[in-house]
């Protein structure tokens, strides 16, 4: 066996970076001594046995695999060399070229795990540079399958147009519960019933969406040809834009990451 995997993750602090640290943790793919974390202002009161610090620079030396979690915006001011090590990047927009310059190694990943890695369920779509080896792979496949599920995938493109549809993706039911929340509550329904409601309605078809594993047209069809009220409420909601207001989101969450990349 080779010696213990030694992982650093910079902003391991922030919502996505702590929620990859927990995962990993309860996956037993680092051990707490082995973790480090950086933070900006406050410490975080997480990971008794890990390492904090807010030199990211130490922490990159005392790993052989940094993840980088900052949001866009703080990424160009950090400098870090990583001197040749794994450098994988959950930051949306960052291409993997950009990544490869800045933090002075050919062995980038490019990826993008979304809100559900705190509960464990996120969808991590990720791409590596040529300098990346299967040991690296492995690595990356295991970080981001102890977060839920991954793929690799063929080009940075893909990981633009799915850094909206998965990685944004939980906002959107999250919009489609506020929507029927309110409607709810604008009926006379408590906003107590109406939450577990809402609540139920999405965590059950969820479970029944990964159970049942069918094609959603047929889901929705079936639903249609029943001629009930849900029938109803599809054609309404259909005839009232649905399809079109999902297609003009996800455009421009796709366009909002290529221009990222173009002013990174
Ligand atoms: N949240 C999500 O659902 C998803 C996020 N992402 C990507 O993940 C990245 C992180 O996002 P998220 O976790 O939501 O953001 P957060 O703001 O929650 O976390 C970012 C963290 O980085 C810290 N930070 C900033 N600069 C430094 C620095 N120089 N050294 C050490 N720590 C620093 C911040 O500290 P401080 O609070 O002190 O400023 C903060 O704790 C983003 O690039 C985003 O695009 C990708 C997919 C989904
Ligand atoms: O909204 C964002 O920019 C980040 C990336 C994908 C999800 N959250």
């Amino acid at each position: 066996m080779g010696d213990p995997l030694k992982i650093g993750i910079i902003g391991g602090g922030g919502w996505l970076g702590g929620a990859i640290a927990a995962s990993i943790l309860d996956a037993g793919l680092v051990q707490p001594r082995d973790l480090s974390l950086s933070y900006r202002r406050e410490q975080p009161h997480r990971f008794a046995g890990s390492f904090w610090t807010t030199d990211s620079q130490r922490l990159a030396d005392r790993s052989d695999v940094i993840i980088v979690s900052v949001r866009p915006a703080d990424w160009q001011p950090l400098a870090v060399n990583a001197g040749g090590k794994l450098v994988i990047s959950v930051m949306a927009g960052i291409r993997l070229r950009e990544l490869a310059k800045h933090h002075n190694t050919d062995r980038v990943v490019r990826s993008l795990p979304n809100a559900a890695a705190e509960v464990g369920k996120s969808y991590t779509p990720w791409i590596g540079s040529e300098g990346v080896n299967d040991q690296d792979r492995a690595i990356v496949r295991a970080t981001f399958d102890a977060c839920g599920a991954q793929d690799e995938v063929a080009s940075e493109n893909d990981i633009d147009y799915l850094t909206g549809l998965s990685g944004s993706g939980p906002a959107f039911p999250a919009l489609l519960a506020d929507a029927m929340m309110r409607d709810a509550v604008s009926r006379g329904i408590t906003p107590d019933v109406a939450r577990r409601a809402v609540t139920a309605v999405l965590v059950g078809s969820g479970r029944l969406f990964e159970k049942s594993g069918e094609c959603p047209a047929y889901t929705v069809e079936a639903f249609v040809g029943y001629r009930g009220t849900t029938a109803a409420a599809i054609e309404a909601m259909r005839d009232a834009g649905f399809d079109a207001a999902v297609r003009d989101g996800l455009a421009a969450a796709f366009q909002k990451s290529v221009d990222m990349g173009n002013s990174s």
